[in-house]
């Protein structure tokens, strides 16, 4: 029997894959403050958007409304001719990481340290999260977003650290053009978070956050040799024990003209390394040299992706990704993304071994401070890491 207990300590089943730590999840009380209306500079702001799914599910919606409709912005941000067709992507067996022969471990670490140098992004295979507990995943995800928008509004969340948020677009208050996507995002470590709403729901997280937590601290042991560091460095740097822990799950309904909205725009995700798993509809596109690329995801795989810590902890030799997602006329895609970084108050800095001749390539940042810029910023690109650039 499953049980949320404040001190969870890592259970028995779970595969033994490292020495250096166990999860620690305390589990925090599920339930945010709603208000009905915003306020920005004391002046009410009449703004509610409803959700994508519910605009998707009008009978009459043959035509993107012009507040989706990228076409109409200046900016390129569609760029879909640069795309780059059919790409082998490196793929990581997590079973010979940790239960390989040592040679085989040294290979797949050769493997990661070229996956990280020239794409930021790789697929990790055999990494003992069950399919079921994905599917379960799934399942609760596309319950909570047919959940009613009243029900839904209760976990709307107003602040930039409110620990649970739903909506839909990436900000409403500020985006020029929305996203074609409705949003569910918590923070789940250190302390966990979640709606209690719609029913397992909850349960079925907590265990897939463990599960997966399990899986990021083996390849983050991995990514520190392949950066030619001890094991355990970048969990000691970033201070992983209390690291903070994201569970998004992403609702993109079908839409009828895929070619004229975006599902989120190109951008790099703030922490150390994303973890992505999908419902078997693709979507997700990378650019590591300046080109895009539609990633086909292999079934019940984990696309991982680096993020902007990584970069400034390897003084720039692993570059975090800019990534996008487009949508599709016929299918509903639910991707749910558990961004795992340092704990908020680790000031992140290069590793003194990645810098050479004393010529750090980013200045050290507190970590909830580069999450405060970038809220503040564009979501666009790595604007954050350009402004700490030495
Ligand atoms: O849905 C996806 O494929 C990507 C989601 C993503 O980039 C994010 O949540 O930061
Ligand atoms: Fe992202």
């Amino acid at each position: 029997m499953f049980c949320l207990s404040s001190s969870f300590r890592s259970p028995q089943w779970l595969p033994k894959i490292h020495c250096s730590s166990t999860p620690n999840y305390k589990v925090a009380s599920s339930v945010t403050s709603t208000t009905t209306s915003n306020t920005q500079n004391n002046v009410s702001i009449p703004k509610i958007v409803k959700s994508v799914k519910s605009l998707a599910e009008s009978p009459d919606l043959t035509s993107v409304p012009s507040s989706y409709n990228f076409t109409t912005e200046v900016s390129n941000i569609l760029d879909k001719e640069l795309l780059e067709e059919e790409v082998e992507f490196p793929t990581i067996d997590f079973s010979l990481l940790t239960s390989g022969s040592p040679n085989q471990r040294s290979e797949v670490i050769n493997e990661l340290t070229k996956a990280c140098e020239t794409w930021g992004f790789f697929m990790v295979t055999n990494h003992g999260v069950s399919e079921t507990l994905m599917d379960e995943v799934f399942d609760g995800s596309r319950r909570f977003f047919e959940l009613s928008e009243e029900e839904k509004h209760e976990y709307k969340g107003n602040n930039l650290i409110d620990p649970i948020k739903c909506g839909t677009s990436v900000n409403p208050m500020l985006d020029k053009v929305f996203y074609w996507r409705d949003f569910l995002k918590t923070y789940v470590h250190p302390e966990f978070h979640f709606p209690t709403r719609p029913p397992g729901y909850r349960e079925t997280v907590f265990e897939f956050c463990q599960r997966t937590r399990e899986v990021f601290l083996g390849i983050s042991e991995a990514i520190s040799e392949s950066l030619g560091l001890e094991a355990n460095e970048i969990y000691k740097r970033l201070n992983l024990d209390l690291g903070l822990q994201i569970f998004t799950a992403n609702l993109y309904p079908p839409c009828p003209q895929p070619d004229l909205a975006l599902g989120l725009p190109p951008h790099s995700d703030h922490g150390f390394l994303t973890f992505l798993i999908q419902n078997g509809v693709d979507g997700l596109q990378i650019q590591p040299n300046g080109k895009w690329y539609n990633v086909k995801g292999v079934p019940y795989s984990f696309l991982v992706n680096s993020g902007d810590q990584l970069e400034l902890l390897s003084n720039g030799r692993y570059k975090s990704i800019v990534h996008r997602v487009v949508v599709n006329r016929e299918k509903t895609r639910i991707s749910v993304a558990m961004a795992n970084g340092p704990s908020l108050e680790t000031i992140v800095s290069p590793a003194p071994e990645l810098v050479e001749n004393n010529q750090p390539v980013y200045a050290a940042t507190k970590y909830k401070e580069f999450i405060e810029l970038q809220k503040s910023n564009e979501i666009f690109g790595k604007g954050v890491l350009d402004r700490i650039r030495l």
